[in-house]
């Protein structure tokens, strides 16, 4: 049954428009009915459309499309999804989900322009995931903002339920059980890294308190706007109703970028490494960790007899990869970026293999390793699949690793007392040790 055979049936236009949205793969048919249901949204007044099909393919109800006064007055909802669909239920498909309610900041920014469309996809969280998207944007971003969810609409994703946009996180973050956020300034020419801190960490300040006061109690929060390590503390201190262990700062496409590299020099296809862990900050003090990290099950080391290249090239090659890649592309990474966000959420939504392990930046308070409490370090994680992980326990350290995450834990806690008047903890101090570009940075 192709979305072809559907759009024949005997359907009003409007149906049509609907059924078109349908992928055979995400439709379920017991003789010759074709269900398909579409969660209703947890939320008293819809903001978006929420709405429930049932057909047969020989003798098709015709639904009406309401336009209720409600559903016109709202801005938030985007085009099609505003649509609400006064259908009879005659068959229910059981193995449709509750709807996700995802929120991303920065919606109309280039990484979003990737990754949107991933989750809407049915990626990240299976074939049989029903998604909401909530579209944060700036006030100058509104206007792309609308065309990005013009491009969702014209994809007829049958997994993406709703759209909303809006520039107010108190809104746009209401009831969402992720936040992605990605949406920060760009650092301008002659702007001092201290500089990038404040501007940035006002948002994410801002976007803290916004997830506390509506969001999920629950939600899984990943920051990605630089710097991501001390913006997601800045968000975690100000959403104190959200447990911490629940921020996480995306370290993902430094591992993806080790990985890369060191199955490169290997000479074996990359899924062949495993138990990558970057320890510390998204920036060039990051440690890439080739002490632990496996090759086809073998230590690095072991595979990797040029301990040179190791500790020198390998390791700046990782910390520098995203300048590079400005100046060859002209612009940040976006795309990889986009499937590093989709990775780390795949990591927390599935049960990691057995004997792995993935990066991410978490709360350091509790940590096995030694490292300062209260930052947020990348360090290597386990999950269940239930969107919790758990701190890796086995890992072994050298002196050479011990002494690059020292620096890396440095640079983390001088961020920290630059960003005090932005944590509620008195009056920032800023004595960054040095000014470390940040990946994607020239
Ligand atoms: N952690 C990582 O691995 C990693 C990798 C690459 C880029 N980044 C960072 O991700 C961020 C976004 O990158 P991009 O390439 O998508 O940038 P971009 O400039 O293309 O998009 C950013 C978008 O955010 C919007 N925005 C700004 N302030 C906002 C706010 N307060 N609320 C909502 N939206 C807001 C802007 O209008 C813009 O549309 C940057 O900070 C970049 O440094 C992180």
């Amino acid at each position: 049954m192709s979305v072809a055979d559907l759009t024949t049936s005997p359907v009003t236009s409007t149906y049509t428009k609907t059924s078109s949205r349908l992928h055979s793969s995400q439709l379920s048919l017991s003789s010759n009915r074709l269900s398909v249901h579409f969660s209703r949204s947890p939320r008293p007044i819809p903001r978006a459309q929420n709405f429930k099909i049932t057909c047969s393919v020989n003798q098709v109800p015709a639904p009406v499309a309401v336009q209720t006064e409600e559903a016109k007055n709202k801005s938030e909802c985007f085009g099609v999804f505003c649509q609400t669909y006064d259908l009879k239920a005659e068959e229910e498909t059981k193995s449709w989900k509750k709807l996700i309610n995802v929120a991303v900041s920065g919606a109309a920014g280039m990484i979003s322009n990737h990754l949107l469309f991933k989750l809407a996809s049915g990626e990240v969280f299976g074939p049989n995931q029903p998604v909401a998207l909530k579209l944060l944007g700036s006030e100058r971003s509104f206007q792309a903002l609308e065309g990005v969810a013009m491009e969702l609409e014209d994809s007829l994703y049958p997994l993406l339920r709703e759209v909303s946009i809006g520039i107010n996180p108190y809104e746009v973050f209401e009831d969402a059980e992720w936040a992605l956020l990605i949406g920060a300034k760009p650092r301008g020419p002659g702007m001092e890294r201290a500089g990038l801190l404040d501007i940035n960490g006002q948002i994410f300040a801002e976007q803290g308190k916004a997830l506390n006061a509506v969001a999920s109690r629950n939600v899984k929060v990943i920051v990605v706007g630089n710097p991501c390590n001390t913006n997601a503390l800045i968000c975690l201190k100000n959403a104190p109703n959200i447990p911490a262990k629940n921020f996480h700062a995306l370290t993902r496409l430094d591992e993806n970028r080790a990985k890369c590299q060191l199955a490169l020099k290997a000479g074996v296809f990359y899924d062949k490494v495993s138990n990558m862990t970057i320890w510390g900050n998204h920036s060039t003090t990051q440690v890439p960790d080739f002490l632990n990290a496996r090759i086809n099950g073998s230590p690095v080391k072991e595979v990797i007899k040029d301990h040179k290249w190791l500790e020198e090239e390998f390791t700046e090659k990782v910390q520098k990869r995203g300048g590079v890649l400005i100046q060859k592309w002209g612009r940040s990474s976006a795309a990889s970026t986009a499937v590093s966000i989709a990775d780390a959420m795949k990591s927390l939504v599935t049960p990691t293999p057995e004997g792995d392990w993935f990066s991410t930046g978490v709360y350091t308070n509790g940590n096995p390793y030694g490292i300062a409490q209260d930052i947020v370090f990348s360090m290597p994680c386990r999950s269940k699949g239930d969107g919790d992980y758990e701190l890796v326990k086995d890992i072994t350290f050298d002196e050479y690793l011990r002494k690059r995450i020292a620096k890396s834990e440095a640079e983390l806690l001088a961020e920290k007392r630059c960003v005090a008047h932005l944590t509620g903890e008195g009056v920032a101090f800023c004595d960054l040790p040095e000014d470390t570009m940040l990946p994607g940075e020239m």
